[in-house]
């Protein structure tokens, strides 16, 4: 999907501490260019942070090293970032904030306008291209937010809990979506659910302690997105769900 390559991630020896409490200490990572990366941990263990941080965030007290191996063109931005909060707005009927960076970068044509609008059809969405985020439910609203980062068809793909708010069914169907979408991106996910993790990760990385560590790295076989009653995928939902429980323990 991808117009530039997709670039590896280099978590290099970072440090950062708040309120005098250090949070990563030394923390180094490789998360491989074009695949996706999904992180779990238990609640406040520095995910999110860590999110920030890879996407560029200067407001972090940081020390060390993020960077994209190769390193991008100078002129590029070549990450998209979908948050927490879904952060649509509100002026904007649903069709315009999946379109938003287009519009901001005055690229807007009829072809993309097609491209969003089979998206929201894609996305459960359709009959709501015209409905502004207010009149819109939570993961109707999600749904939205994701599609605006899927549309930007960047290189590097920063996701924090992107399915969080959504029912089985349309989680898995999104699941589906973003997997097509992102191929042959650099995606880093944080996600809650193991299950999600084991679906779409090529890499599922772990974290767990206090500064927070990496405790364990797993690639599962095959490629994402895995379908969910395949028996290995039940298996190794099992293992991790055992490994998160030791790590809320660490
Ligand atoms: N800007 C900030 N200033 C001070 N403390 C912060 C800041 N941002 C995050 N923290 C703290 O750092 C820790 C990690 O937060 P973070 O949001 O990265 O965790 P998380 O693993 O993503 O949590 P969750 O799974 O609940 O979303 C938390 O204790 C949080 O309170």
């Amino acid at each position: 999907m991808a117009a530039h390559p997709a670039p590896a991630i280099v978590v290099d020896r970072v440090s950062l501490d708040f309120a005098g409490k250090p949070l990563f200490q030394d923390l180094s990572l490789q998360l491989p260019g074009g695949r996706t990366t999904c992180i779990l941990g238990p609640s406040g263990c520095g995910k999110s942070t860590l999110l920030k941080l890879i996407a560029g965030s200067t407001a972090l007290p940081a020390s060390g090293e993020i960077r994209f191996e190769p390193l991008p063109v100078a002129d590029t931005l070549p990450v998209a970032w979908m948050g927490q909060n879904d952060l649509l707005l509100p002026w904007l009927p649903l069709v315009d904030n999946v379109l938003l960076g287009a519009r901001l970068r005055h690229e807007l044509s009829d072809s993309l306008r097609q491209q969003a609008l089979q998206l929201i059809h894609e996305a459960g969405l359709a009959g709501y291209e015209q409905a502004l985020p207010r009149s819109l439910s939570g993961g109707m609203r999600q749904r939205g937010a994701l599609l605006r980062t899927l549309m930007e068809q960047r290189p590097v793909l920063l996701m924090d809990e992107p399915f969080s708010a959504l029912d089985a069914l349309t989680r898995m169907r999104l699941q589906n979506l973003a997997a097509r979408l992102t191929a042959g991106a650099t995606v880093v996910l944080v996600t809650h659910d193991p299950l999600e993790a084991l679906r779409l990760g090529d890499l599922i990385v772990v974290l767990a302690g206090s500064p927070v560590r990496v405790a364990e790295i797993l690639k599962p076989n095959g490629r994402p997105p895995r379908e969910p009653d395949d028996p290995a995928l039940a298996l190794q939902h099992g293992q991790l769900l055992r490994l998160l429980m030791q790590g809320e323990d660490a």
